[in-house]
């Protein structure tokens, strides 16, 4: 047989990118990134200009067509292979990004009568605006003692998938009368290759508060949150849930012609970003924490049991790898909050210092945080410039910085950003590990372990933990690549389960981060400080951050 390929198409939150893997050993042939032309919509509606309000993000549809457009043939040629060699196709997406389609699986706003409603859009996975909703869906579940809410870590987020349909019911009722259906990113692509709408058991499971043996909560509280989505699960959530690995379909000859695949290329079943990256790094068994850091940090651990762990953004049975109990948790801003400084905090001789120097800000910065030793910036942040995950489970909390001087430099306060962000993964940690979930080692991928040293060495000194990092630019592109492999199966030169993928593909790097004895120390007393403030500003002591917001909504009403 000759040498046989997969594709793993991730959509990350600014870009789309391909990946064409050699699936005898995981080696990526060929890759292509599409920039979503679109970007993400958080300031006003593309069509009308409309100003969205604070908190929302959208994202247009077309763009993630647009990434199988360009970034699929570009593959292709790049790698010069005979497309039938390419046996499977599999995606991961961010999640839960959701929108509504009509009964022909179009997204409304395609549709000239919607397109100038921000609600028939997609809703981004950080779309924030569902707060209120994800308060009283919490409040209503705990008052009904709904047993789903351990499984969430006692929260369900207004990032997810109930939350956001609510506020679509809330806002704007027209277009949840006009949707047949909500589906996650992730299947609404998956659909548009096979032409068959099918919805994965990873986001039914961690983002729609599905569960394998007990199915989506009650219509009675459903109906409790509103009358008008008591039927909810069998209308506009209906669709066979299918498990990771399955094959959804093949591609349609309409698609292998945009892809220059050849169709009936078997195709998985949709994933999440996060989820797709851990059989990458060849994470198959429990006991390894896997986190996939970029924009946001999700932390994936494998359990045999099922435990409440605080603020965990969920539990689903074979959520990652068929056989175990997937954990996941995580930050909802970890690159976006160095990025916010980098755009909105440095001073302008920064800027051009990095330009003389010919290095991009962030390496600049970089460069100079990492002269100053743990403690010595006098400094110390919360890392909620995006809200708290994990394990707070609140949108509505800010950032914070301790310890400005007029001799603070813009270095220092990069480094304290980075270090606040380790704090916040320590805690999920913590969580996990003193709760029946162990953490005995950990996993890097994505993009920041690769573009920051400091930044993981800060890591392994704060978790007091060696850090091992995927040896791959495109982490869940692989794994989404060895779900296509799956899909297809051994009888086509794929695989019969991931666990047999992940043997034959995972890699990670050799070098690897570990604990500096001394740093350790300092950063121990550093996240007890950092604990106080965590506990003052996030559990009620003081909510100055809560009414900061209601004062500025006022403000800008
Ligand atoms: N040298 C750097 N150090 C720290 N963060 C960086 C650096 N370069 C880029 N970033 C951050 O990386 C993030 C993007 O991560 P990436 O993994 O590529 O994207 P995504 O999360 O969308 O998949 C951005 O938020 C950006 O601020
Ligand atoms: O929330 C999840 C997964 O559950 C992520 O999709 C979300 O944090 C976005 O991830 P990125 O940081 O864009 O890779």
């Amino acid at each position: 047989m000759s040498h046989k390929y997969a594709i793993g198409v991730d959509y990350g939150t600014q870009s789309g990118r391909a990946v064409l893997v050699d699936l005898s050993n995981g080696h990526e042939i060929a890759d292509h990134v599409t920039p979503y032309p679109h970007g993400v919509i958080d300031e006003t509606l593309p069509t009308s200009g409309q100003a969205l309000e604070h908190d929302w993000a959208l994202q247009h549809p077309d763009d993630y067509l647009e990434v199988l457009r360009r970034s699929v043939p570009e593959v292709l040629k790049q790698a010069g292979i005979d497309p039938a060699d390419v046996i499977g196709l599999g995606i991961d997406f961010t999640a839960c990004t959701m929108l509504p389609v009509d009964e022909h699986g179009v997204p409304l706003c395609f549709k000239p009568e919607w397109e100038n409603n921000p609600h028939g859009w997609v809703k981004l996975w950080k779309h924030h605006a569902a707060q209120d909703e994800a308060d009283r869906l919490n409040a209503i579940a705990a008052e009904r003692g709904e047993k789903f809410l351990p499984r969430y870590g006692g929260k369900i987020s207004s990032e997810w998938m109930v939350a956001k349909i609510w506020q679509i019911v809330n806002e704007a009722p027209e277009v949840y009368d006009a949707t047949d259906l909500f589906t996650e990113a992730t299947d609404w692509v998956v659909s548009q290759l096979t032409g068959k709408f099918v919805r994965n058991s990873c986001t039914a499971g961690y983002k729609s508060i599905w569960h394998k043996q007990d199915g989506y909560p009650s219509k009675e509280f459903f109906k409790a949150l509103d009358p008008r989505m008591e039927q909810i699960t069998e209308t506009k959530l209906r669709g066979d849930i299918v498990a990771l690995g399955t094959k959804s379909g093949e591609l349609t000859e309409e698609m292998a012609q945009l892809t220059g695949l050849k169709a009936g290329t078997a195709i998985a079943v949709g994933n999440v970003d996060a989820h797709a990256a851990v059989p990458a790094v060849g994470v198959v068994t429990p006991g390894k924490l896997v986190m996939a850091m970029g924009t946001s940090i999700c932390h994936m651990l494998l359990g045999t049991e099922e435990v409440e762990v605080e603020g965990m953004c969920g539990v689903v049975e074979d959520g990652i790898i068929p056989g175990y109990l997937g954990y996941e948790a995580g930050q909802s801003a970890v690159g976006d909050i160095f990025e916010w400084f980098v755009e909105e905090g440095v001073p302008a001789y920064v800027k051009d210092e990095a330009e003389k120097a010919g290095v991009g800000v962030h390496q600049w910065l970089t460069e100079r945080a990492s002269a100053y030793k743990p403690g010595e910036t006098g400094l110390l942040a919360l890392d909620w410039w995006n809200g708290n995950r994990s394990v707070l489970v609140d949108t509505n909390l800010t950032g914070v910085i301790v310890g400005y001087s007029l001799l603070t430099k813009p270095e220092e306060v990069y480094r304290t950003l980075l270090e606040s962000t380790a704090y916040g993964t320590r805690k999920i940690i913590d969580a996990f590990h003193h709760n029946g979930v162990p953490v005995d080692e950990v996993y890097a991928c994505g993009g920041l372990p690769q573009r920051n040293a400091l930044l993981m060495q800060i890591y392994a000194d704060v978790t007091n933990r060696e850090i091992k990092v995927a040896d791959s630019k495109q982490t869940p592109a692989v794994g989404a690549a060895m779900f296509g492999a799956v899909a297809a199966g051994s009888a086509k030169g794929g695989y019969d389960s991931v666990v047999d993928a992940a043997k034959a593909m995972a890699r990670v790097r050799e070098d690897t981060f570990k604990p500096i004895p001394e740093n350790v120390a300092v950063y121990e007393r550093l996240y007890q400080e950092y604990s106080e403030l965590h506990d003052y500003f996030g559990r009620g002591a003081n909510d100055v951050m809560k009414r900061l917001k209601g004062l500025k909504d006022e403000a800008s009403r």
